[in-house]
């Protein structure tokens, strides 16, 4: 059997007991910056074109990045070309600063102070894996070894930076594997680049300790961060960096833990590509502060751009329940969803502090419309049923005529086991409660004299009829005239009426419900005469009844 659990060791947590970061809360947005042309690049199937790379740095600088890692030019000529073009066509912004990845070797580390020659200011970021898998199985290196590859690619970068004074540089260094080295470890290889560097106020170092395979549960990340803030030598002079990866699936919750455990700076990427289950999703991350009323110092409200371009140049589709992000996140099928967003949306008040339930942040923020909030299939029920009519025609239901359409909805949505557009939601409402064959009223005259006096024409079957009654009201004379005329017993239970919504020419909507023919039927009507519109949600209503009668004498 090769499924064996027993193949896999436990992970054996840092031993923390007073840690401090679960009592923090994050209020304010970490340093970002974005590793999408250069994780994100090395992740997929075809590499970027350096035409592709420079329409993401254009998205990147327009979202907000003011520090962008543009790639690892001494690893292929495309990711050189592009760093030279923007450095050469003057396309980074005199407030963003480009970072280059290169490995602790020396030619490599030559090569991409060559890439950034002439740029204002850019971070060099240097690494070297420091785990005991690594340590001993790729590199064939004890502790000392290992540290020694990173000192000495230190000195070479500081040297190479002497090289061109006239640029600003900023140094960065990344045990890689950190998650799967020892803590102690990690801050001896660390203190030694430093020792190298030398941080000081105004040359500040940023370490970056990347969890590049997600190990374990995001805690015990946050720990590892928080010993290490505790233990690495000038903590003052250093900006912690965190670069999380997915491969658990908490990639942002590692990152926000961390956050919370006293790193200054989170790498990651647009919707979270990158190496295998992909990098730490900076988008998830800043719409998590946003929805929490904290600025993410991202502009995030460009999505559907953001999409776009994210799909055209890795050429890989975003999920349609991608958070935030996804075509279907803000929709709601089911029932009970749709009647609290429905109830949540007509309650709030424009300034209020967003709080409808089922949806985290307003669509409109990213430039997604009310339009998909809510779509109705055999799930959904008579809240959603409802709030698609309000929304599309401008009719408000009563709950007793919610019940019936969403009955008449529901069993259609069953028979087709599918979704219900908003037009068959239309056509339902109108063949079952506007019904108004056989019968119609086309005119009246109103008098009133000690009591309403009402003459009124029914056409049935093409037939015209003229009747006369009295009564209390119009409606009662009304259903006065037709009791008499037809011999019924035609009682009014409900009725409401509003003028329609979005509607130019002042229409009024009718919804009644009677006893007729010895059950419950509803009806509606839409007419700029608002009797007119009664008497004729009336005779819908009939209508229905006496369709019902002739089904069952069938
Ligand atoms: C976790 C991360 O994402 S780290 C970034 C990873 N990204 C990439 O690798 C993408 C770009 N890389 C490349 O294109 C290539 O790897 C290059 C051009 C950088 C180097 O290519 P090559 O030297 O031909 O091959 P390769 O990558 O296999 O080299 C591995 C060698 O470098 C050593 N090495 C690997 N990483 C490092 C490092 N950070 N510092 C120093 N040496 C290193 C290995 O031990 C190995 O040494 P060996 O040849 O003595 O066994
Ligand atoms: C180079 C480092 C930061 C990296 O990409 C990783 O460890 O995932």
């Amino acid at each position: 059997m090769s499924f064996d659990h027993r193949k896999y060791q436990p992970y054996l947590p840092i031993q923390l007991t007073d840690r401090t970061w679960p009592d923090q809360v994050i209020t304010r947005a970490p340093a970002w910056c974005s590793v999408d042309l250069r994780d994100g690049n090395q992740a997929l199937i075809e590499p970027m074109t350096v035409a592709e790379k420079k329409r993401l740095f254009a998205l990147l600088v327009k979202v907000g990045f003011k520090q962008i890692e543009v790639g690892f030019p001494a690893a292929s000529q495309p990711d050189f070309d592009f760093v030279r073009a923007i450095i050469d066509e003057g396309l980074v912004p005199d407030d963003v600063t480009i970072q280059v990845l290169t490995q602790s070797r020396p030619e490599l580390i030559e090569r991409s102070f060559e890439a950034l020659k002439g740029t204002k200011t850019a971070i060099v970021h240097l690494y070297n894996s420091t785990s005991p898998a690594q340590r001993e199985q790729v590199f064939g290196l004890n502790k000392a070894g290992i540290v020694q590859i990173a000192v000495d690619g230190a000195r070479k970068v500081k040297a190479e930076a002497e090289k061109h004074p006239h640029t600003h540089w900023q140094f960065q260094y990344s045990p890689e594997s950190y998650t799967g080295t020892e803590p102690e470890f990690a801050v001896e290889i660390c203190n030694a680049v430093l020792d190298v560097w030398k941080p000081a106020p105004d040359n500040k170092v940023i370490i970056n300790l990347p969890a590049t395979v997600e190990m374990t549960t995001p805690n015990v990340y946050a720990d590892q961060i928080e010993h290490f803030c505790r233990h690495v030598q000038q903590r003052e002079h250093v900006i912690i960096s965190l670069h999380t990866h997915n491969d658990r699936g908490c990639g942002v919750a590692a990152a926000e833990l961390g956050v919370m455990a006293g790193a200054d700076r989170v790498e990651g990427t647009l919707l979270g590509n990158g190496e295998r289950t992909g990098n730490m999703d900076i988008v998830t991350m800043a719409m998590n502060l946003y929805s929490r009323g904290v600025d993410p110092q991202l502009d995030l409200s460009p999505m559907d751009e953001i999409i776009s371009v994210v799909q055209d140049v890795t050429k890989l589709s975003v999920h349609p329940r991608h958070p935030y992000a996804g075509d279907l996140v803000y929709t709601a099928f089911s029932g009970s969803h749709q009647d609290a967003i429905r109830k949540c949306l007509s309650k709030r008040k424009s300034n209020a502090p967003w709080d409808v339930a089922y949806l985290p942040i307003d669509p409109a923020d990213i430039g997604r419309n009310y339009e998909a909030v809510v779509r109705i299939n055999s799930q959904s029920g008579k809240g959603g049923v409802a709030f698609i009519l309000e929304k599309d025609h401008g009719i408000v239901l009563p709950r007793w005529m919610q019940i019936a359409l969403s009955r008449v909805v529901q069993e259609d949505a069953e028979h087709s086991a599918g979704e219900i557009s908003s037009a068959r939601i239309w056509e339902l409402f109108q063949q079952h409660f506007m019904n108004q064959s056989p019968m119609s009223v086309k005119s009246y005259r109103l008098e009133h004299i000690e009591n309403e006096q009402i003459s009124f024409v029914i056409e049935q079957n093409g037939d015209m009829i003229v009747i006369d009654a009295i009564g209390n009201g119009a409606i009662s004379a009304f259903c006065n005239g037709l009791n008499q005329h037809f011999g019924w017993q035609l009682d009014v239970l409900d009725y409401e009426e509003h003028s329609l919504q979005h509607s130019s020419d002042a229409q009024a909507a009718a919804t009644v419900q009677v006893h007729c023919l010895g059950n419950r039927h509803q009806g509606a009507a839409i007419h700029e005469d608002t009797l007119l519109a009664s008497m004729n949600a009336i005779m819908a209503a009939v209508n229905q009844a006496l369709e019902q009668q002739q089904v069952q004498v069938a």
